[in-house]
């Protein structure tokens, strides 16, 4: 496990057309990593924020002739895509291949520059794309056969409390959207999620496009085509290694990169504002929360609010949970910005407290052939690499010498080692066997019990009808709708039991023939 906070970057946009018409002023100076924001209109001073990064992209670019927005020479200050990704998006694939969970996600007022970051703009290729296309480099880059990789892509977007699959059409959603879910192997997860296999940056850029196209689309008072919804794209990257004795070692990270909506309070967007200012509020009460917790000040007994909206249940994981989480803070340089500018430099200065405890995702096959290989390093490293004698080895005459009997306690040593964990790889086979051989029983008790139930209910059945039969012959007046709706029911429980039976068999059947149901 790895205890980490939360990193936090902020980044400054340059003016707009609407800021430089009216001549506004630049409220924010940055300093390496240190952020401030001057009151120039109120006058009450300024304040200095420290962070990860603090990433100045308001001037000092030139635009190349491929429309590149970049440092206009050596000693400008401005802070393309390239460099936000290099320390950004690189840290989250170094994490995935580790077998972290990862998120990073964009958050600031509306117009600020989230999406810039996050998405991009032409040519000037944001984040996300990035990192896709940088995960397909780095595999390609693999030239180990024992090692394959699988990329699945789920696109989502949290919309007035609901979550909305874009990877399926809007009117083949469920009405109240999807559920948000734990599970030990996935950690939070999006119930029902579509989940689409790739295998190259172009097929994610289709995806991302097709998402893209499936968002619900409302306007703002800052940007009008901007999107008022959070956006989640997840990336499920496994990587499967098959070992000499033929075991599968898989270490799965779920990535998720996320475009929130804008952050500013409600008065100041038009009237949708409400359902996103929940999922706003929310995770701003989360983070001031962690916050409290990362420093100790959080009450006795006071729970993190997790679960007041979509958007903080989704990323529980990512804040205060398992995952390796970076936070980039978008912020506008006008002094007409001022509060919300100062908001979320508040905010982002209480997400830096927050503490994650990152674990990685290995299956045990996975986590035991690694003791193993990492065992073998170190004995290499103890009788060669270090210049230690090993009496004929290819350092032997140089460094301190180990002696015959210390060189047979390490090799002993390591034997046992090696032999434990095949004992332990036993173990869990024979576990897994188990645990397979008790669910078979558990499902021929379950048809048995099903077979049983059903010759219960046909003999009642039988017994019924001939009472009846016996009745109607003998004319009785007694007999009513009554009698009749008995039998009913009983034929009725007579066919679910035959039915649970029927599909049980049909289950093996199933699996027997693979896939072919006869
Ligand atoms: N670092 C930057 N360099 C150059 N232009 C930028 C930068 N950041 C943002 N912009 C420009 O500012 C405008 C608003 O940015 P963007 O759409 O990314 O904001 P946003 O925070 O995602 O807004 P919304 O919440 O409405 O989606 C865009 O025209 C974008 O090109």
């Amino acid at each position: 496990m790895s205890d980490s906070a939360v990193k936090v970057a902020v980044r400054v946009r340059p003016f707009n057309q609407r800021e430089k018409g009216l001549d506004a002023v630049c409220c924010i100076a940055m300093a390496g990593p240190t952020t401030t924001i001057n009151d120039v209109d109120g006058g009450t001073g300024e304040e200095t924020f420290t962070f990860d990064y603090s990433f100045w992209s308001h001037d000092g670019f030139a635009i190349s002739d491929e429309g590149l927005l970049i440092p206009e020479d050596g000693n400008s200050p401005y802070v393309d895509q390239k460099k936000v990704f290099d320390c950004l998006g690189v840290e989250v694939l170094n994490n995935a291949w580790t077998g972290y969970h990862c998120c990073l996600f964009a958050y600031g007022q509306t117009g600020a520059g989230k999406s810039y970051s996050m998405v991009g703009f032409g040519p000037n290729k944001g984040i996300i794309p990035t990192t896709c296309q940088d995960i397909f480099r780095r595999i390609g880059e693999n030239h180990d056969p024992a090692k394959h990789f699988e990329v699945t892509i789920g696109m989502l977007e949290i919309y007035n409390e609901k979550i909305q699959d874009l990877l399926i059409h809007a009117n083949q959603r469920t009405k109240g959207g999807l559920e948000v879910r734990e599970s030990k192997q996935l950690g939070i997860y999006v119930q029902d999620l579509t989940k689409r296999a790739v295998n190259s940056y172009e097929a994610i850029e289709d995806l991302v496009d097709e998402g893209t196209a499936n968002r619900t689309i409302g306007s703002t008072l800052m940007n009008a085509t901007s999107s008022r919804a959070n956006t989640v794209l997840i990336i499920e990257f496994t990587q499967v290694t098959t070992y000499d004795m033929g075991k599968e070692g898989r270490k799965l990270s779920v990535i998720k990169l996320v475009d929130l909506a804008g952050s500013e309070n409600a008065e100041q967007t038009v009237a949708i504002a409400s359902a996103i200012n929940k999922s706003m509020s929310a995770l701003r009460n989360v983070i001031s929360a962690l916050a409290d917790k990362g420093s100790g000040k959080l009450k006795k007994g006071q729970l993190i609010p997790y679960r007041d909206s979509k958007l903080t249940r989704l990323l529980q994981n990512a804040l205060g949970g398992s995952s390796k989480t970076i936070m980039i803070c978008a912020v506008s340089p006008a002094s007409s910005n001022y509060e919300e500018t100062l908001s979320t430099l508040r905010c982002a200065d209480r997400a830096k407290k927050i503490m994650n405890h990152a674990e990685i995702n290995e299956d045990p096959t996975e986590k035991l052939l690694n003791q193993l290989k990492r065992e073998n390093e170190r004995l290499k490293a103890l009788l060669g690499g270090q210049g230690v004698a090993t009496g004929g080895g290819p350092n032997g005459a140089g460094g301190s010498a180990v002696s015959e009997a210390e060189r047979m306690r390490i090799v002993e040593n390591h034997k046992k080692e090696i032999a434990a964990i095949e004992k332990a790889l036993e173990e869990e086979e024979a576990a897994k066997q188990a645990a397979k051989q008790a669910a078979e029983r558990a499902k021929e008790a379950a048809r048995d019990e099903g077979l049983r139930r059903f010759r219960q209910e046909m003999d009642r059945i039988k017994t019924l009808i001939q009472t009846l039969e016996s009745q109607l012959a003998g004319n009785d007046a007694s007999l009513t709708v009554g009698d009749l709706s008995v039998v009913e029911s009983h034929t009725r429980r007579g066919g679910d039991c035959l039915k649970e039976a029927v599909d049980y068999l049909s289950s093996k059947h199933t699996t027997q023939a693979g896939g072919v149901v006869r």
